[in-house]
């Protein structure tokens, strides 16, 4: 598994190691590996404080390291009582982000196939749906990537090696604890299942994998149909065009790859109706962790409260610059757009948000405009104003993004200029 993860000479692999019969069987294999493959070992404790034997844990685990000759990082932790999704949740959540800490290229968990097996159908008597089915992966390459390599072990058998190769570990109270969900199923329900089905384990893990393929290939699907319709921001028709399956399996896929997790089926269901009845009116739309938006032909994701930049951001000729969620392309054009001289020569250049008292001019012989007047004019929604970039040149506005260029900034006839352009 080392080998397919691609775990190269000298790589950092940090063991979460809660002292358990697991980790420490992890700790104890990858150090007696070390030699063979060459990678650097450490090992990260939480300490929660939620046991009263969480200081004898911590230094149980500090021993351990120690007699393998394997850096030690111990993270002392609070964990909020009251968190709205239970204790358990919230000890996960303090644990990986201290994890998260951990200067490695590697973290490797003592999951094995019995935990496999729980995560799963735990999930699906939540309703899950694939990718939560998909439990956990072997290999999960990221920054830093994370490796279980007894993911395909079952618990009965890392006990007898334990046992046999006299491994000393720690038995964490909680684990018996019947009020936690888990553990209900661990103790009672698996079980009865195991009698029923003596090869339900296996099965189970081998069906999360299945589960996993399909997920991948959903991926796939995802970024086929936003290919097909223009990459992002894409074109709205387009994906319109395909059924509401596929348009949803767009959406859940780019909130994922953006970073958030996905709504529930009935929102993404309620959103899709809604890009439906729309038509080609903008439209904004929460989506938890992100916000979809529909203007003019496209349709985009972006983070709800990260439309635009509050800082300037200073324009040195760069032929892009980041705005909010998107970008500013300025492309080389001649006699169309700004004109380059005049941006040259001016001492201050900057993206920045619209302010108050902004107005533009778009023809010579016309009067000023104000920002308001100029959205309305064009049918931009109050929403999306915000998030228009407006070139800055000297305290005045020389370009607004969907709005355009100021007739004073305009290049001339045959002129070398430069036209903004802004990509959502
Ligand atoms: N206190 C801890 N400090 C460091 N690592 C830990 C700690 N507790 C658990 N781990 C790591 O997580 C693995 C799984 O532990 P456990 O089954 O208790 O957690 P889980 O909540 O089911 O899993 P996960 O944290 O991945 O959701 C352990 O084998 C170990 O590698």
């Amino acid at each position: 598994m080392l080998a397919a993860a691609a775990v190269a000479p000298r790589q950092r692999l940090c063991v979460a190691f809660s002292g358990g019969a697991d980790s420490t069987t992890l700790l104890h294999l990858l150090a007696r590996l070390r030699p063979r493959f060459g990678f650097d070992l450490c090992a990260a404790h939480v300490h929660h404080g939620l046991s009263p034997n969480a200081d004898a844990w911590l230094e149980f685990c500090a021993r351990q390291c120690a007699a393998l000759g394997v850096a030690f990082h111990p993270f002392r932790e609070q964990v909020a009582r009251d968190h709205p999704a239970g204790l358990e949740a919230a000890a996960r959540e303090v644990r990986h982000g201290a994890l998260a800490r951990v200067a490695c290229d590697w973290l490797v968990f003592g999951h094995h196939q019995d935990d496999q097996a729980e995560t799963l159908l735990f999930r699906l008597l939540r309703g899950t749906g694939l990718r939560g089915a998909a439990a956990m992966a072997a290999v999960e390459p990221g920054s830093p990537g994370r490796l279980r390599p007894l993911l395909g072990v079952r618990r009965a058998d890392i006990r007898t090696f334990a046992q046999a190769a006299s491994l000393e570990w720690i038995e964490d109270e909680s684990n018996a604890d019947p009020r936690h969900a888990r553990n209900l199923l661990r103790h009672r329900v698996f079980p009865l299942i195991g009698a029923a089905f003596p090869g339900a384990v296996p099965a189970l893990a081998r069906a999360s994998g299945h589960f996993r393929e399909a997920d991948g290939l959903l991926g796939d699907l995802a970024a086929l149909d936003c290919a097909a319709c223009g990459g992002w921001p894409l074109q709205r028709d387009r994906l319109l065009a395909l059924s509401d399956e596929r348009v949803r399996n767009v959406l859940r896929w780019r909130i994922r790859e953006m970073g958030g997790e996905a709504p529930a089926r009935a929102r993404l269901v309620e959103a899709v109706r809604q890009l439906r009845t729309a038509e080609e009116a903008p439209l904004y739309l929460p989506l938890g962790a992100v916000a979809c938006c529909a203007y003019r032909g496209r349709l985009w994701l972006e983070p709800p409260r990260d439309g635009a930049p509050e800082q300037p951001l200073a324009w040195r000729q760069e032929p892009v610059q980041r705005w909010g969620a998107g970008v500013v392309r300025f492309e080389p054009v001649t006699g169309a757009g700004l004109g380059r001289a005049a941006l040259q020569r001016a001492v201050d250049v900057a993206l920045v948000p619209r302010w108050p008292g902004l107005t533009l001019r778009q023809d010579r012989g016309r009067p000023r405009r104000s920002f308001k007047n100029l959205c309305q004019e064009a049918g931009i929604p109050a929403w999306l104003r915000p998030r228009l970039p407006v070139l800055r040149v000297d305290g005045e506005a020389a370009w607004i993004g969907e709005i355009g260029v100021a007739a004073e900034f305009r290049c001339g006839p045959g002129e070398a200029g430069v036209l903004p352009v802004w990509q959502r």
